[in-house]
């Protein structure tokens, strides 16, 4: 064998072998398995130009040089001049003079700063693909989505196809400490190794930022909201810095949480005021000092009084006061603040769902225009199932920020499969009637129903060093999915499911249909099993992880369960009509007019907004106590067919990712039992009502479910 054969035969295998524990994500690029679309990509794709003339285009060329490695099974020669068969060109018209000369310009105009264009051309009478944008990061974008066309085994495109993105900030927040602990984090420990950083650069850090390149990440806040000011320090900002070197040429900017109270722990003024002068210097000359590590440092994420983060608030001032205050000092850089809007605290007791309208729309209009304010897609935190937040239209004169959670706290954490794209659609697609029917979450979110020149989407991460990123093989798809909502909130949650199964596991059709279904019904199998007909935040206190709706003996009495269920001799649920809290109040006249009646509510949404009597009627037909009862079982036994459309699927799936899979849908059908089990349980006590008598009944006490103890839940 020549050298150079045996050179590429290793590279093969290599590329081969490497994927199996799932650390390519849906970057795994199998060899074509139709043979004949593989002969028709290799007619199409049978040479490469990619002009060096950035490390973004590097990154490109190598993509694509890897990726059609094994995707056809044959090494693409890269070339600098035209070949008689086809070329794929890659770069920016000032990069490439083919593609200046292929009269492109007015359609490139619509892929603006990110987009990317992908069109077929003849080119002095030879056959091309230009893959081409405005920038570099553009063109990347276009590279990876070409190859998200073969990896899923779609036809090189005829006609072109111009993509850019709907969203600006698109990004990932980490809830990652310095001591590496993940708040909320089931899949290990940080990636970000703050002990061998900035001198050892790990390829996570560089396959972290291809996987969010390939998907139009362009942001990523290093640290946990619940902040430790010690980043802001130098030896923390070189390290800070080593990661951002990284990121840059794949388009990612980094960002940090700026703990309130900094200027008090490490630059020892005696307060954190945001209107002392000493404090503004304070924080003015920090910027400053990051910018000189990181010159395209993106900004601060902030939470502040909110459980126990310091404020502005401490000092009598508001959340603008403190929110402008970081703007200004950070304006001259060109960065920008995003300031959280998930607050709450005891001395609103009669609804925390209030709380952060109350406190934020006020301020509406106060805000420097380079700030965001951060708002969670629920007024309560990231349930299974919630209404939009109805600070959503209510600030149009300040953007507002989508916060989604990957990580699943409430969600059954690293061992359920719940594919989310179908909770955030129900959020994006929701119409806050704002300005009018078609006002929906996503247009808000996107700037163009207020017109605002800023616009981001954030997911809580959900990666941790787990070998396979994420914990759960599925929970990968739901970081894929904020990604592909983000650059476009119009994709269905079908094709984001099917893509990325695509990519991650196969393209037979049988596993699809099968697969996709698996995954589109996922949310609404743990809604069901966990918190049917709008029941929310009754699982267990501190972890989050279980049923717990018994507790009552938090100091806080938001944080208990029954605060949320109020499950009385007479019917279960809040009601937040005008007969109650009143939160209804703060959404627009035709949105209450869906929720305020207890006949018509959709009743998913019905004991979020409704105390319910147990022999209330519903639309099935069966009274509430049997409804729930009906949920539950119906949502346990469901995950058991779960259970069997993965079993069907054993032959498409290579075996060390089938057998993690089988095992955790076992845990999962064992948590369904306990959700159902325990609730049901529990709320009989106050139904007074049997279980109806085609079910099984619970083989255990309440008392039992009571005492369990979990001293290996993540967060104990
Ligand atoms: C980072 O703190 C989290 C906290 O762990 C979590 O239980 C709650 O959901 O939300 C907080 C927040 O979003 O700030």
């Amino acid at each position: 064998m020549k050298n150079s054969t045996l050179l590429f035969f290793c590279l093969c295998c290599f590329l081969l072998t490497k994927g199996e524990n799932g650390d390519d994500l849906w970057l795994r690029y199998p060899p074509v398995a139709d043979k004949m679309l593989q002969a028709s990509y290799r007619y199409h794709v049978s040479a490469l130009m990619v002009p060096s003339s950035d490390a973004t285009l590097n990154i490109a060329r190598q993509e694509l040089l890897n990726g059609l490695s094994r995707l056809l099974q044959t090494q693409v020669p890269a070339t600098a001049t035209l070949r008689q068969d086809e070329t794929v060109i890659a770069g920016t018209a000032q990069q490439c003079p083919l593609i200046a000369q292929a009269n492109i310009a007015g359609l490139l105009k619509a892929a603006g700063n990110e987009g990317f264009m992908i069109v077929p051309k003849i080119l002095q009478g030879k056959r091309c693909l230009l893959i081409s944008g405005n920038t570099s990061i553009g063109v990347l974008y276009g590279v990876f989505h070409f190859l998200r066309l073969l990896q899923t085994a779609q036809p090189i495109p005829v006609q072109p196809i111009i993509s850019a993105p709907k969203i600006q900030l698109r990004m990932l927040d980490h809830w990652d400490n310095l001591n590496r602990t993940v708040e909320r984090g089931y899949a290990g420990f940080s990636i970000w190794n703050w002990h061998t950083l900035p001198t050892y650069i790990d390829q996570r850090y560089i396959d972290y930022a291809r996987a969010n390149a390939s998907i139009g990440i362009n942001g990523t806040v290093l640290t946990n909201v619940n902040a430790n000011a010690t980043v802001l320090t130098p030896a923390y900002l070189e390290k800070v810095k080593a990661l951002a070197d990284v990121f840059r040429p794949y388009g990612i900017r980094v960002y940090l949480t700026a703990r309130f109270s900094a200027p008090m722990e490490i630059g020892g003024l005696a307060t954190a005021d945001p209107l002392n002068d000493s404090v503004r210097g304070w924080w003015k000359e920090k910027i400053k000092e990051i910018y000189s590590y990181i010159p395209d440092f993106g900004g601060f994420l902030v939470k502040a009084n909110s459980e126990g983060q310091p404020g502005p608030q401490d000092y009598h001032r508001t959340h603008a006061d403190g929110a402008n205050m970081l703007a200004d000092a950070i304006a001259p850089y060109k960065g920008i603040v995003i300031w959280r809007a998930f607050v709450y605290s005891h001395d609103n007791p009669i609804d925390r769902h209030k709380q952060a309208y109350d406190d934020f729309v006020p301020l509406d209009g106060q805000f420097r225009p380079n700030v965001l304010l951060q708002v969670k897609n629920g007024a309560i935190d990231f349930m299974p199932r919630e209404p939009f937040h109805p600070l959503f239209g209510a600030m149009p004169k300040t953007p507002l920020m989508m916060e989604f959670q990957l990580t699943q706290e409430y969600l059954g954490q690293g061992t359920s499969l719940v594919f989310l794209a179908p909770l955030f659609k129900e959020t994006l697609e929701s119409d806050t009637y704002s300005k009018g029917a078609g006002s929906t979450v996503a247009k808000v979110i996107d700037g163009s129903v207020d017109q605002h020149m800023l616009s981001g989407m954030a997911g809580v991460a959900n990666i941790g060093n787990d070998i396979n990123w994420c914990g759960h093989p599925f929970a990968q798809a739901n970081w894929y999915a904020l990604g592909r909502l983000a650059w476009d909130h119009t994709l269905s949650s079908e094709q984001i499911a099917e893509e990325w199964l695509r990519m991650t596991f196969s393209n037979e059709l049988t596993f699809l249909k099968s697969a996709t279904r698996l995954m589109l019904e996922s949310r609404d199998i743990i809604v069901q099993y966990s918190n049917p007909i709008g029941l929310h935040h009754i699982m267990g206190t501190g972890h989050h992880y279980g049923p717990a709706p018994w507790v009552n003996n938090q100091h806080r009495p938001e944080w208990n369960p029954v605060y949320y269920h109020k499950a009385d001799s007479t019917g279960i649920g809040f009601d937040r009509t005008a007969t109650g809290s009143n939160a209804l109040a703060q959404y627009q006249p035709a949105v209450r007019r869906q929720w305020e009646d207890i006949h018509t509510c959709d009743e998913k949404y019905l004991l979020w907004f409704h105390h319910v009597q147990w022999r209330f009627r519903m639309k099935s037909g069966r009274n509430l106590w049997e409804e729930l009862c009906y949920q539950y079982y119906t949502g346990a036994d469901r995950v058991t067919g779960m259970q069997h459309t993965w079993e069907s699927l054993r032959p498409f799936v290579d075996p060390q990712r089938f057998a993690q899979v089988t095992m955790l849908l076992k845990i999962q059908q064992q948590e369904a039992t306990w959700w159902r089990n325990a609730c049901l349980l529990y709320f009989r006590t106050f139904s007074h009502m049997p279980l109806p008598a085609d079910y099984t009944p619970p083989d255990k006490t309440l008392e039992y479910y009571k005492q369990l103890q979990f001293p290996f839940a993540p967060g104990n």
